[in-house]
């Protein structure tokens, strides 16, 4: 298997505020990597910088084990859409395919970013889920193998997510690689196969979903209740309790004897399910085992 990125040693300071401290990981060809971490915990810088959009301070990242850069082997979608006056979705995903050593087929690019409808349309006139979509054909106009896309679905609508993420499927099957930011983390749960998360400058986790719960050893118990949260609050197998609409999540690291202490309480709960911590409530208690 090929390495289709290597990152070693990047860190990135703006002006004297640490963004990015030794940040090191590597991506094998065929994997969909979600970068995860709350707003303004390095990203966008960290694309930018693999990129070669931003200078990094130091370390480096090489992409398919090359020593030169090769804008062609890789296609990235920013965060903001661009647009110009004037020049049709046709226009410009052809214009934009001339630049690329092999190119993807037109009617591809159309297929994958659902904008067989759209050819003649103004760039400047399609909707925010429209631009996103246009962004996408842009990306995949060279036909790279590394594909980087930064917050891909913001403004699309639901059916036009699902297409989406089913167009990064088939993607993935050809043998493309992913490294996709997301703050849509259901999305990111059904894509990934592996998360990387960054906080407070590092990478605080790198794995799949499953080891993020096993390293955690936590589990979430919900149900309904008209019961008050201090009641929860207050029984020692609890960690933490969050409640919205008489709907409690439990978080617990001995699920055996939550459940015994919740057995007084039964008769005024309905719906209880032990389940797996999601990507959320698994990257807050990643959170609080770091502070
Ligand atoms: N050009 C810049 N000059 C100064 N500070 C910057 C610059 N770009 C980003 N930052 C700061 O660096 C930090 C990381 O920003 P970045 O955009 O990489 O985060 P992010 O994880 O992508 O966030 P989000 O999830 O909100 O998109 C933030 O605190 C941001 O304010």
């Amino acid at each position: 298997m090929t390495t289709a990125l290597e990152v070693k040693h990047i860190n990135k300071k703006y002006k004297n505020k640490v963004v990015l401290n030794d940040i090191n990981f590597s991506i094998q060809s065929g994997e969909i990597v979600a970068l995860i971490g709350k707003n303004g915990a390095g990203k966008s810088t960290l694309i930018n910088i693999i990129t070669k959009l931003i200078q990094q301070d130091s370390g480096q990242s090489k992409i398919f084990e090359k020593e030169k850069f090769d804008r062609n082997l890789i296609g990235v979608m920013m965060q903001e859409n661009i647009s110009l006056d004037r020049i049709t979705v046709k226009e410009i995903i052809k214009l934009i395919r001339t630049y690329y050593r092999n190119p993807m087929s037109y009617q591809a690019i159309l297929a994958l970013s659902e904008l067989q409808n759209y050819t003649n349309h103004p760039m400047d006139k399609l909707s925010g889920g429209q631009k996103r979509k246009l962004q996408f054909a842009l990306t995949l106009a060279g036909n790279p193998d590394l594909i980087f896309l930064d917050e891909p679905t913001v403004g699309m609508d639901a059916e036009s997510r699902t297409k989406f993420w089913k167009h990064i499927d088939e993607l993935k099957k050809q043998g493309k690689t992913f490294l996709i930011t997301s703050h849509y983390l259901e999305e990111l749960e059904k894509v990934a196969n592996r998360f990387i998360f960054l906080h407070n400058q590092k990478i605080i986790f790198d794995g799949s979903l499953n080891e993020m719960g096993k390293q955690l050893k936590k589990v979430q118990v919900t149900f309904n209740s008209e019961l008050i949260e201090d009641i929860f609050n207050k029984l020692p197998a609890v960690l933490r309790v969050s409640e919205l609409n008489h709907h409690y999540t439990l978080i617990t690291s001995d699920v055996n004897s939550l459940i015994t202490q919740l057995v007084p309480y039964l008769s005024a709960i309905d719906n209880l399910e032990i389940r797996q911590q999601n990507l959320d409530t698994l990257m807050d208690s990643l959170i609080r085992n770091e502070e």
